[in-house]
This record gives structure tokens, sequence and C-alpha cells, in this order.
């Protein structure tokens, strides 16, 4: 489980300062998938970035796992991020020189983990790239690539799974392939995934939407359709 309380940051100092996050607390449960929402400048990067240790809070805890991330030392963190925490981004951050099969292999050989292999076939499987193992990315569509970035992460078996605008470099069709495919690693492999995103349609894969104004937990939305998310946010727009 993955849980935030009363999560503040602020940038700057002085009359300049900005108050990215006012004090947000969440639960997410293990095993779900939790989508980030919210206009832009309300705090979901700054949120996903606090909760996934790759940035310290100005106050408050991320627990994770019980673990709460303020007390770790640089280290410690670096340490969690890399055994503990998956990230899929809207690049797909794969080095260019290395196959499928290497690339997906590399971040478990970097820390020095055994690769189990036989859960890194399935998992390539799972994606739909068990016949392109040999290949490298530039022959691989963009979704393709994506599906390789989340069959990286998933081998090394997080507790979670930050994903950020995962499809925004997408088009539609391989879009919902990789929104497919993270449904289904929660629905399979019981994974742990927050994604942030922009589009409804996204966020109606996932079990619960968070919605974030100016820094707060402004809604949430379970079991959401896209026409639902959308007309939050339609009116969320009205009102500011
Ligand atoms: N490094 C920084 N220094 C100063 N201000 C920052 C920094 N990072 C973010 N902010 C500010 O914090 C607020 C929240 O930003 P954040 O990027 O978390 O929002 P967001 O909801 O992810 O936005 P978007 O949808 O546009 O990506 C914004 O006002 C932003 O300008």
């Amino acid at each position: 489980m993955l849980r935030t309380d009363a999560l503040t940051k602020a940038y700057g100092g002085g009359p300049g300062t900005v108050h990215a996050l006012r004090g947000l607390s969440v639960v997410i449960p293990a095993g779900t998938f939790t989508a980030v929402m919210g206009p832009s400048g309300s705090g979901k990067s700054t949120f996903l970035h606090c909760a996934a240790g790759l940035d310290r809070p100005t106050s408050g805890s991320v627990l994770l796992g019980g673990v709460d991330l303020a007390g770790l030392s640089e280290a410690r963190l670096t340490e969690l991020r890399r055994d503990r925490i998956g990230f899929v981004f809207q690049s797909y951050n794969l080095v260019s020189s290395l196959t499928v099969w290497q690339n997906v292999g590399l971040p478990l050989r970097l820390a020095g983990r055994r690769i189990d292999q036989e859960w890194a076939r399935e998992v390539l499987a799972h994606v739909g790239l068990a016949e392109r193992l040999a290949h490298r990315p530039a022959e691989l569509s963009g979704g393709q690539r994506q599906r390789v970035a989340i069959a990286r992460t998933l081998v090394a078996r997080p507790e979670v799974i930050f994903a950020d605008e995962p499809t925004g470099a997408l088009d539609t069709e391989s879009g919902r392939d990789v929104l497919g495919l993270l449904r289904t690693a929660v629905d399979t492999y019981r994974q742990t995934i927050v994604m942030v995103t922009h589009d409804p349609v996204a966020a109606a894969h996932a079990d619960r939407v968070l919605f974030l104004a100016d820094g707060r937990l402004a809604d949430t939305l379970d079991a959401p359709s896209a026409e639902q998310v959308a007309a939050w946010l339609g009116g969320l727009g009205s009102r500011c």
C-alpha cells in the first residue's frame, strides 16, 4: 500500500513561493490502478515525484509498504526506487544499442539482481513481444517501445509502478493497447499502478481517479467512465 499524509511541497520562498501541494492525503491500496488528474499546475507531477521518492516533500509523509520515505538517506532512497518502484514515462527511455531482451533485463542487471528468465519471457509474451526479443528499439513502433518499457518495469516486480502520461506520445490505437496492458497487469499480476494523465479515456481504465485542484485532493471517482471524468474536468474548468 502507498499512503501520503498531509503532503506539502513549496517551491521557492518569500512572496513568490509556489505551493504545489497543500496537504495531500491519499491511500492507494495494493493491486489497484489509480489515475491522477487535474488541471495544468494542480500538482500532479509534483505528487508523482514525491510519492515515488524522486523529490522530497516540504512536509508530510509518504509511506510505501510501511516505510516512511522521509526517514531515508539519499542512498537508501535511491536503493528503494531501484528495488521497489517502477517508472513508465511518455518517452520510453530505452537504450537504443540494446535488444528488447537486453533492455528488459538491464535494470536488474545494473542492480546486481538475478533475472528470472521464465518470468521475463512470460511478461514479454504478455506484452505481445515474444517474437521481438532480438529487435532494437529503432525497429519497433512507438506502441511497441512503450510495451518494452512496461515489460521492463514488470520484470522487476516493483511494489508500485508510476506512469506519467504513458500514452502521451502514442496514436489512439497504440495508446489503447498500452492502457489495456496496464489494466491486465493489475488484474493478472496484482500490480499497483499510479498514472498521471490528462486523458479521460486513459483514466477510465483505472479503478479510481484522484482529482487534484490547486495542490489539494478535490474529489475521487471510483469505476470511472471517460464521460464522467470529462464531465468532472469540464465542471472544474467552469468553476475556475
Ligand atoms: N521546480 C519547480 N520550481 C518552481 N515551481 C515549480 C516547480 N515544479 C513545479 N512548480 C510549480 O508547481 C505547481 C504544480 O506543478 P506540477 O508540475 O506538479 O503540476 P501538474 O498538475 O503536473 O501540471 P501539468 O498538467 O501542466 O503537467 C505549478 O504552479 C508549477 O509551476
